[in-house]
């Protein structure tokens, strides 16, 4: 008998055991591998189709690193007209707010789409800064999911420059107003200010735990909302990032901060000092003034006026509206391009400076402005440059002969004129709404009168007028944090294009001046880590605690001096061992303990050199009582000094 060979039997636990016969098996193994081969190579070709299609549609934030946050739920795709039904065609009356690049409304849904109310975000046309910002958000949307952070639910894309983002409405809006403003009663009870500072700490500590770390990086009070119930989470990631693998949190000497970047604030509040004639040790007025309307000779006509009529600016007084008004100047695009790439050492109060400045020039005709291209813009800066520069030097020569006294009457008359200037403008902008109409063209909303009823608040302000003797509060507006729906209805119109106009405030690529730590302000992006955000918190609770915006020009002239910088001064009451003095008086059911620990926390977090900030973990461990409380930093050194020419030359002249 022939021998048989027995199929030997197959593996108990191989996918091919069965009771097939050994002719199937034959059939199989011979068929397998190349099946196998060809959906092994089909599958590494879409994987990598896939990838690089991925690559190319992440955004830039995204590009720096190579891994991403942890998958969320997929966005849900809306249909354009099932958002504008939701908000009844996007009706001024739903308008919830305005940022940068965008509208903000309220909606409802229709149950076919989901249901619920929710906000809906629309992008500005022809932005291509509000599109990267939009698409920025996109990305961080479909990553982030946290109690602490305002979830995106979905999106619509009808066109390429409409793009519209769908979240979840935060019933109370943004912290800004809600705090700031005054709009929130709730937020006098000093409980719930501690657990917003809370909630906060806690959405950025989610960012930060992430792999890779996500860092916000224009944290702020408007980018806080509040649902009802006054959780507050954390919103608008339009410059946030994800921090790549290679950058570590460098080690900054104090020197290195007052040499390559300086304090921002710094600079600033020794604008305010110059503006508003308020110097350290001299009530009186400062030694130099930005650029007059004209000739000197005419100044010697001008009778001095008092001191007090330029610094005692009123708390409410049009805060805001002035600007928006005033703010009319072909630089500031120039001023948007610097902040955007960078902003250096003396940069900071070089532009509020210019802006200053401008304010007191001789107003344009609108129609000029308009009609101007960038290179005639840049003649003209260039030409008023050159006079600047003349009559800087003429000055030098008059000090040199002596005339101080002439100088000191320049100083004056410029003061009186640009109080002057601001109401002339403020009873032109009547005059300007036919030719604002034309630019006010996209169909969110067809008027300028709509639009500005809209921003209901706002409107109102403005139309209240705002007093001549502004200036603080028009910087208070500017350094609000500048999120503001007061400054954006120029913003709209004119971004990215050569009739920029009005002092854009908020987001640069960097951040928000007075929020933005001293790093940001440098050329290097790598300098940019979590703890900028911990600085960015740092700011943030000292105005939950105090009720105070970071750079407030208000009240008499020695209010000013000693708090118009609310770092500095709680820098300055730590020193003295009196930090209780810069809880916001209001407060009801205070926990003094509980905000002196606020304060103290807030002091660790605005450290100049990033590595000594605490992480955001700490910080919630701080405020929690997880961990013991902080001791007081030893950095409270006086402001270094800056270098900018005016107050260089004030103290040379002392
Ligand atoms: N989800 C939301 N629920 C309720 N109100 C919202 C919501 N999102 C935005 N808003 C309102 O709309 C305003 C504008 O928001 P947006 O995020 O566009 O701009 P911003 O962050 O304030 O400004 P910027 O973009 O210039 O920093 C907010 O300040 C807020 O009052």
């Amino acid at each position: 008998m022939p021998s048989r060979t027995l199929p030997s039997p197959a593996p108990v636990n191989s996918p091919f055991s069965s009771s097939v016969t050994p002719h199937h098996e034959t059939t199989t193994t011979r068929i397998f591998p190349p099946l196998a081969a060809v959906g092994f190579s089909l599958f590494i070709t879409l994987s990598i189709c896939f990838c690089k299609f991925n690559r190319k549609r992440r955004s830039p934030a995204a590009v720096a690193s190579s891994s991403t946050p942890p998958q969320k739920q997929p966005l849900h795709e809306f249909s354009y007209s099932s958002l504008r039904k939701a908000t009844a065609s996007f009706s001024p009356e739903n308008r919830l707010g305005q940022g940068g690049f965008g509208s903000v409304f309220r909606g409802t849904l229709s149950p076919s789409s989901g249901g619920g109310n929710v906000a809906v975000k629309v992008m500005d046309s022809g932005s291509l800064q509000g599109e990267r910002e939009f698409q920025n958000e996109l990305f961080f949307a479909g990553k982030l999911d946290s109690p602490h952070v305002v979830s995106v639910i979905g999106f619509s894309r009808r066109r390429r420059s409409r793009l519209i983002l769908v979240y979840e409405l935060m019933d109370i809006g943004n912290l800004q107003d809600a705090l700031l403003h005054r709009r929130s009663p709730e937020l006098m009870i000093w409980n719930r200010r501690f657990l917003v500072a809370i909630d906060i700490a806690k959405g950025i500590e989610h960012l930060h735990s992430l792999n890779p770390c996500v860092i916000h990086g224009d944290l702020k009070p408007s980018n806080v909302l509040l649902d009802r119930f006054f959780s507050a989470k954390i919103s608008d990631f339009g410059l946030a990032r994800l921090k790549s693998e290679h950058v570590e949190v460098k080690v900054v000497s104090e020197s290195d901060v007052v040499e390559d970047y300086g304090s921002v604030v710094e600079e600033v509040e020794s604008v305010v000092t110059n503006t508003t004639g308020c110097d350290e040790s001299n009530f009186g007025f400062t030694d130099q003034s930005p650029v007059p309307l004209s000739s000197p000779e005419m100044v010697e006509q001008v009778p001095m006026t008092s001191p007090e009529t330029v610094v005692s600016v009123s708390p409410e007084m049009g805060e805001k509206g002035s600007v928006l008004e005033v703010g009319n100047v072909v630089r500031s695009k120039d001023w948007w391009w610097k902040q955007e790439g960078n902003v250096g050492r003396g940069k900071g109060k070089e532009y509020v400076m210019q802006w200053i400045g401008s304010e007191v020039k001789e107003e344009r005709q609108s129609s000029d402005w308009i009609a101007e291209t960038a290179e005639g813009g840049k003649k003209v800066e260039k030409k008023k440059s050159s006079k600047r520069l003349e009559w800087w030097l003429s000055l030098d020569e008059e000090k040199e002969k002596g005339k101080k006294k002439k100088r000191r009457m320049v100083r004056e008359w410029w003061k009186d004129e640009y109080r002057k200037e601001l109401a002339k403008r403020m009873k032109k902008k009547k005059k300007k709404k036919t030719l604002e109409s034309e630019f006010y063209s996209d169909d969110v909303s067809g008027s300028v009168d709509q639009r500005r009823h809209g921003d209901g608040e706002v409107y109102r302000k403005k139309r209240r007028g705002v007093s001549s003797n502004s200036i603080g509060s028009s910087i208070d507006w500017w350094l609000d944090g500048l999120s503001g729906e007061q400054w954006r209805a120029r913003r709209r119109n004119s971004q990215d294009s050569v009739k920029s106009c009005g002092v854009s405030s908020t987001p640069s690529m960097r951040g928000t001046m007075c929020y933005v730590a001293p790093e940001c302000c440098g050329n290097n992006i790598d300098d940019v880590s979590e703890k900028s955000d911990v600085y960015s918190y740092g700011v943030l609770l000292l105005v939950l605690v105090s009720g105070r915006r970071p750079l407030e020009v208000t009240g008499p002239a020695s209010e000013i001096m000693l708090r118009a910088n609310l770092m500095s001064w709680a820098r300055k009451l730590a020193r003295r061992g009196r930090l209780g003095d810069l809880v916001d008086e209001k407060l009801q059911l205070l926990d003094q303990e509980q905000a002196v620990l606020c304060i103290k926390v807030a002091l660790q977090c605005l450290q100049k050199s990033p590595v000594s900030r605490p992480s955001m973990k700490d910080v919630l461990e701080m405020l929690t009582g997880a961990i013991s409380p902080p001791d007081l930093p030893t950095e409270f050194s006086p402001s270094p000094q800056t270098r900018f020419p005016f107050k260089a030359r004030r103290k040379q002249n002392r």
